[in-house]
């Protein structure tokens, strides 16, 4: 396992946000802050809008959704791995590097997990970057609809670290609420942000930095956000939601909107499992292996600290799919809290399966929790 070095790579952001949702537009905003000058971006395709920016690149990766049960995220991600390695050589002047971050815009209907392996797992990449935030616009005026009717654009919004609203200017606030409130439950780490013509507090959106250039200790906690599965206003709307359960929902129809079960976030669960005692390093890694073989394709998003038996700061775990960035061993904890907290955001699978493979396989039992 590595260790967090002193100098860390290049940050490299994703930006993601179904078709017309506004992430050029915030892009343009932001590229034009003092902070954000440095910052390189890689476009996957020519939008509506232009960006009006000196450093930008072109990807001409095809990144679209997977059908079906088939899974493309293992398809080789050529392009976009050339891309980040002619950008060191194309982007610098008399040897010194032009940019010092690089957000990644994807097109409308691209699945992320794909461009997220690429960034995790390319050697060539990791070499020289670090993923930094997966960052997802979603349009005030059309999510609703598009939640309803499009799988990609639930990805989208379930794998993203931050969420940017936009076009809020054109929906009252009871609207507003309602598609929050729809967002906290299919992800509820996600911070939300809210974007008028692209103006959004950039430094909120992409710092993410798990591994931050300028951080001995890094904000492990705050990249996890375990808290926001727990008390969630919206966990009780969305525990009833996952038991299926049209019996409970007739009891309980009067404190609760009922929604759609056909909706696709209806079938993207998330919760949150919190383990007191140290858990044996090989043990652990017989279960991942175990869910990811059997599971991988539907576990959208993982990410957890874990305390591992005789180490002394916890191993950082972060997966997208079946796939997975090499676990980190901090060296030290953040604080004095050392459970092991291990968030899930899934298709389909239900918290149950999870428990019950980690339990017998681990010999650990998950905390009780209010969580979903
Ligand atoms: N009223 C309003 N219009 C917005 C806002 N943000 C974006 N728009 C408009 O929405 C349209 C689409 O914005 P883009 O930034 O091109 O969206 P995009 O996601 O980059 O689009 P594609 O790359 O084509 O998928 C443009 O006409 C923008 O001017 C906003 O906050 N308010």
């Amino acid at each position: 396992m590595d260790t967090v070095k002193k100098s860390s790579p290049i940050p490299v952001s994703l930006l993601t946000g179904f078709l017309g949702s506004g992430k050029t537009t915030v892009l343009n905003h932001l590229v034009q802050q003092p902070l954000f000058r440095r910052t390189l971006v890689v476009i996957n395709e020519f939008g509506a809008i232009s960006l009006d920016h000196l450093l930008v690149a072109h990807s001409n990766e095809t990144l679209v959704m997977e059908v079906g049960d088939g899974c493309i995220c293992c398809a080789m991600r050529g392009d976009l791995a050339k891309v980040l390695k002619d950008i060191t050589w194309r982007f610098s002047r008399n040897g010194v590097r032009n940019y010092d971050r690089v957000i990644i815009e994807a097109t409308g209907l691209a699945d992320p997990a794909p461009i997220l392996h690429t960034l995790m797992t390319d050697k060539n990449i990791t070499a020289h970057y670090r993923l930094d935030a997966v960052v997802t616009t979603v349009d005030c005026i059309h999510a609703m609809d598009t939640l309803d009717h499009h799988p990609e654009a639930v990805k989208q919004a379930a794998v993203a670290d931050r969420i940017i609203l936009t076009k809020s200017d054109l929906i009252d606030e009871q609207q507003r609420r309602t598609l929050q409130q729809r967002l906290a439950i299919l992800n509820p780490a996600a911070t939300q942000l809210l974007a008028v013509n692209g103006q959004v507090d950039g430094p909120s959106v992409f710092s993410a930095n798990l591994f931050s250039i300028d951080q001995k200790t890094p904000d492990v906690v705050r990249w996890l956000n375990a808290e926001a599965y727990a008390g969630n206003p919206s966990s009780r709307y969305k525990s009833v939601r996952h038991d299926a359960a049209q019996t409970l929902y007739s009891s309980k129809r009067s404190i609760v909107k009922q929604p759609d079960i056909n909706r696709h976030d209806d079938h993207i669960p998330s919760y949150c499992f919190t383990f007191d005692e140290p858990i044996d390093p090989e043990l652990f890694e017989g279960w991942l292996d175990l869910l990811m073989t059997v599971k991988g394709a539907d576990i959208l998003r993982i990410k957890g600290i874990v305390n591992m038996r005789n180490r002394t700061g916890p191993v950082v775990i972060h997966g997208v799919q079946h796939i997975f960035h090499p676990p980190v061993e901090l060296t030290g904890w953040p604080s004095d809290d050392r459970r092991t907290r291990i968030v899930f955001i899934t298709r389909n699978v239900p918290r149950s399966g999870i428990e019950d493979t980690f339990s017998a396989l681990t010999g650990c039992a998950a905390l009780p929790t209010n969580t979903h």
